[in-house]
């Protein structure tokens, strides 16, 4: 009898994937991330049978358009994705589209109409998903007025909300937020986007954790000596300036995108691959994380801002951006757990903007032999390497295994081998598309649920803290490096060096 789970709730009848009946009311129906990412999803969804005749979707924005430019606005954002026309029109047909202000609660009853009605036309069931894809001082006004205003069903399988990010800009404002969403949801009702979640590799590191014991039984700080996480951007803050300067890296990649690869990492072994029981891991491993005082603040986190040179404008030189602005394009930190797993093997994080390449890894770094028996004088070989387990998410999906292993020479050398495997990418799903399949389906796994979204922010709120009272010496790194030679040094003084370096 196999030990691994087979979820059978992916198939249908004859073999076809299951179909998930919905509608999808989706607010900011006509901006950027419902145009660029939102569409194409749920259109790879229906190519591949997910969403089939039983959906339809009310997009809503305040810009007065009728249903057939709003068809023809969607078919434009899937175009790249088939060169089927036909299925393209039959996908867009099950579009509708009401002009609304989501402050003005006279609206919903309008909505709360068409949902019933489509409900009806396409036989839903009356379950509803409600996306809220705007700005996230709308978040809360959303979820109360759906709530008030009657649009969650009774008959239905299912109410569930999504919500993008930021959730909060600091733990004080999230909690508001997120009373706010309790008000009129359940938990178990509301699914919070981190993207990076619905990545492949990423999705990838519970299974190369618990599917292999020549990982699991290593996996402590007996025998890791320390795991970096580098989410590295080649871009700028391009035309997201308004948003970006009132955030910065810390608030940016760092509370949420590393915040939830930091616990899959470390968590415990859920009790079973369910959303239940592995966030509730990886809780318990956010909870243990050393939350910094002042003096470990400032010794722990670097923070950096890109300069320019002859082909790059400086941070402060972006449109939008004040030219005496603070705020950081770049952080790199150590992080400690005080439990037993992980007490003395520091994570090392960093992410930045304009930096050396657009990559994320995850390069574990295992501890050396306790002796090197190679090590003589005489023998002329080199020192071990360290044995490194890198996962590669971006732009490639791997991992790779470096190991010490002879040299085919005279003598006796040993050298790093790296074992190596690649995925092919053509058919890995994007994040969106995963997300969103999970949304239907109702598993939570891959969202960030409140305590989690909670404890991360108790964390960067500190360091945050005190960044905002200290003065920074920007801008500190220039643009095709990997940051301020401060995070180097941040892993010097451990006497260790990031796995990924470049030559400064
Ligand atoms: N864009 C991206 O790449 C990413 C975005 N996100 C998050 O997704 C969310 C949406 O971002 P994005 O698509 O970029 O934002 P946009 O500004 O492009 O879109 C906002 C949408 O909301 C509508 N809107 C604004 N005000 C109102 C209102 N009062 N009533 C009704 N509709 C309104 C706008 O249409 P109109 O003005 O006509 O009303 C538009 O459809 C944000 O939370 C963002 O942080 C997260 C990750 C990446
Ligand atoms: O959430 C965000 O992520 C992107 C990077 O995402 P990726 O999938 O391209 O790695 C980042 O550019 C953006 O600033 C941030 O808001």
């Amino acid at each position: 009898m196999p030990l691994y789970l087979v979820n059978n709730d992916e198939i249908g009848v004859n073999d076809l994937p299951k179909e998930r009946r919905a509608l999808i009311m989706l607010f900011g129906g006509t901006g950027d991330l419902a145009t660029r990412k939102l569409y194409p999803a749920l259109f790879n969804l229906y190519k591949k049978g997910n969403l089939r005749d039983h959906f339809a979707v009310i997009g809503t924005a305040r810009n007065k358009i009728n249903d057939a430019e709003f068809q023809e606005l969607v078919a434009k954002s899937v175009a790249k994705e088939s060169d089927d026309k036909k299925l393209i029109a039959n996908f867009a047909s099950h579009f509708y589209y009401e002009a609304h202000d989501v402050t003005d609660v006279k609206h919903y009853s309008v909505l709360r109409e068409k949902a019933d009605e489509l409900d009806k036309k396409y036989d839903l069931q009356g379950n509803r998903v409600f996306y809220i894809s705007m700005a996230p001082n709308f978040f809360g006004t959303v979820a109360k007025n759906l709530k008030t205003q009657n649009l969650l069903t009774e008959n239905g399988e299912f109410n569930r909300l999504v919500i993008e990010k930021p959730f909060g800009r600091d733990y004080e404002s999230a909690k508001q937020l997120n009373d706010e969403l309790s008000a009129s949801f359940d938990e178990n009702q509301i699914f919070r986007i981190d993207h990076y979640l619905g990545k492949e590799m990423i999705q990838n590191i519970e299974a190369i954790r618990f599917g292999n014991t020549i990982f699991e039984a290593l996996w402590n700080n007996r025998y890791i000596d320390n795991i970096q996480i580098t989410l590295a951007e080649d871009l700028g803050v391009e035309e997201r300036a308004g948003y970006y300067d009132n955030s910065g890296a810390l608030r940016d990649m760092v509370q949420n995108h590393i915040m939830q690869i930091v616990s899959l990492l470390a968590m415990e072994q859920p009790v079973a691959f369910k959303d239940v029981d592995i966030r509730s891991e990886k809780v318990k491993a956010l909870r243990s994380l050393r939350v910094y005082d002042v003096v470990e603040a400032s010794a722990n986190f670097v923070r950096g801002q890109y300069g320019s040179d002859n082909s790059n404008k400086s941070y402060r030189e972006e449109d939008g951006v004040p030219a005496d602005s603070n705020t950081e394009t770049f952080v790199a930190g150590k992080l400690l757990f005080d439990n037993y797993r992980w007490s003395g093997t520091p994570f090392y994080i960093r992410t930045g903007k304009k930096l050396a390449g657009k990559f994320t890894r995850v390069d574990v770094v295992f501890k050396k032999p306790l002796v090197d028996i190679f090590a003589f004088p005489q023998s002329g070989s080199t020192p071990l390497n360290d044995n490194v387990l890198t996962i590669f998410v971006e732009p490639n999906q791997g991992f790779s295994l470096r190991v010490n292993a002879k040299n085919n020479e005279q003598g006796f050398h040993t050298e790093p081998v790296d074992l190596e495997y690649m995925e092919d990418q053509k058919n890995t799903p994007q994040p969106y598309e995963r997300l969103i399949h999970d949304v239907l389906k109702g598993d939570g796994t891959n969202f960030s649920s409140w305590p989690e979204v909670a404890s991360a922010w108790k964390f960067v709120d500190q360091i945050r803290r005190v960044w905002d009272i200290q003065q920074p010496n920007f801008p500190n790194y220039i643009p095709g490096s990997m940051g301020p030679v401060a995070a180097d040094e941040l892993l010097a003084r451990d006497h260790r060096q990031w796995v990924y370096k470049i030559n400064r």
